[in-house]
């Protein structure tokens, strides 16, 4: 069976990995495979910074080719925040929940025209041979004022999807790996997937 190795460590992003793979034959590994890896300090100013870092890292202490994920929400109203630091925004070993009670008191007041934001998903491929390539995606939405729905995760309950009428946590994986940023991103790499796995 072919295989990837997705260099994260979060279990969300994981699933949606292995939805979007497994029907293209592809066996999904991720760093829960590979214990002895350790966190990799997302140092980078962009999406594609970070991406760039952990493929890298992760590709050279494997010696094969890694995919990472770097992602995270854009709020307009708060001037692009919580950007790169979506996964961290409440604090360091702060989580999802957290995160959304910051961001939805900082938008307090704000009204519905207002609350435009975009989710973006750079993925990056490291190849030990070759230059390192990446795939961004976005999808737009609006954050809603208070949680709703409980598929996905991280901020998904808080985005609302207009065309779909639904918060991103109330629709199915089917629905929302056609349309999230991560979905855009995926598309791009499958549409060169044969020559960025080739080894050499
Ligand atoms: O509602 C959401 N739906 C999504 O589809 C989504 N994708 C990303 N995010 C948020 O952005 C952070 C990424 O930060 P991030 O790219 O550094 O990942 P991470 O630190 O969680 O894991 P790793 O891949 O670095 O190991 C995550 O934690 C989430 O808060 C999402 N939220
Ligand atoms: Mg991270």
């Amino acid at each position: 069976m072919k295989e990837i190795i997705i260099a994260t460590k979060n279990a969300g992003k994981a699933k949606e990995f292995v939805q979007m793979f497994a029907p293209m034959g592809f066996m999904v590994k991720t760093l829960l495979d590979y214990p002895e890896i350790e966190d990799v300090e997302e140092t980078g100013t962009t999406f594609e910074e970070n991406a760039i870092i952990k493929a890298e890292t992760v590709s050279k202490q494997l010696g094969t080719i890694v995919i990472s994920d770097d992602s995270g929400l854009i709020i307009d109203a708060l001037d692009g925040k919580p950007g790169v630091y979506s996964a961290r925004y409440a604090g360091n070993g702060k989580n999802d929940e957290e995160n959304m009670t910051k961001v939805l008191g900082e938008l307090k007041g704000v009204p519905t025209d207002k609350r435009t934001a975009r989710f973006c998903c750079t993925i990056a491929v490291a190849n030990p041979k070759k230059k390192t390539l990446t795939f961004t995606g976005t999808c737009e939405g609006l954050i809603l004022e208070e949680k709703r729905g409980e598929f996905g995760f991280g901020y998904d309950p808080i985005f609302y999807v207009v065309e779909k009428e639904k918060s991103m946590a109330e629709l199915p994986a089917e629905i929302k790996n056609q349309i999230s940023h991560r979905a855009d991103a995926i598309k791009k790499l499958k549409a060169q997937i044969n020559s960025v796995l080739k080894e050499g």
